[in-house]
């Protein structure tokens, strides 16, 4: 199977389309207010339909209520929704039952125990993410789009029941030994497409999607 290659956090056209047009698998858009690529439900929706068909566009939100995700969604189509905060399992399938959607959750790892929370989630989820933690000196870190990674060898040989993607602080430069490492087919970058937090660069997503497509 192809490796499958996420860019999270557009907030343009172009960044969109130069996604798209060098091979993406999905699209994320940011609907967490304390984020720097935070996007509007509008000017998602706008983003959303020049995707649609091409990537799964998948939108990212952190511990969101009913009321919060249907106003994304009556401005913004998605096709999967990444829930990046403390949702629990009861939570996260109560959210796919209602919306209708495939549900992909982020958890946290920095040690092998942090594995074991996955379990609880393969029953009631479409797919996993493994995020590293947060920094733990930085008091007013987001729940993920740090820049980090955590060791990706914990990840090498463990079977869950879904599809899972791996994340956090992943480059052009470390992609393929992270891969290695871990033994990921799907991984997904925000941080490390961008000049600065919010601010994508077009030839790093190139450069990213380049090395996924050899993988
Ligand atoms: O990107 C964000 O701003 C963000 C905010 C809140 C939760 C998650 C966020 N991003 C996701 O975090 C991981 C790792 O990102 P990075 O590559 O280290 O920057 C990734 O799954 C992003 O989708």
């Amino acid at each position: 199977m192809a490796f499958e290659a996420k860019i999270c956090g557009l907030t343009t056209p172009a960044a969109v389309e130069t996604a798209i047009g060098h091979g993406a698998s999905h699209i994320g858009l940011v609907f967490f207010a304390k984020s720097p690529r935070n996007i509007t439900a509008e000017a998602a929706g706008e983003l959303s339909r020049l995707a649609a068909g091409k990537v799964i566009r998948t939108g990212l939100m952190v511990d969101a209520s009913d009321e919060q995700i249907a106003a994304i969604l009556a401005a913004c189509p998605l096709d999967l929704l990444q829930l990046h905060g403390k949702e629990t399992p009861e939570r996260v399938a109560e959210i796919r039952q209602r919306f209708g959607l495939p549900v992909m959750k982020a958890l946290q790892i920095g040690e092998a125990g942090d594995l074991a929370q996955a379990r609880a989630y393969e029953k009631v989820a479409d797919r996993l993410l493994f995020d590293a933690k947060p920094p733990a000196s930085k008091t007013d870190a987001l729940p993920g789009g740090n820049a980090v990674s955590f060791d990706w060898s914990l990840l090498a040989g463990q079977q869950f029941g879904i599809p899972w993607m791996l994340a956090g602080g992943l480059t052009a430069d470390n992609l393929a030994e992270a891969v290695r490492a871990s033994g990921a087919r799907a991984a997904d970058t925000s941080s490390g497409v961008e000049d600065r937090p919010g601010e994508k660069n077009l030839q790093k997503i190139k450069d990213f999607l380049r090395v996924a497509e050899g993988l």
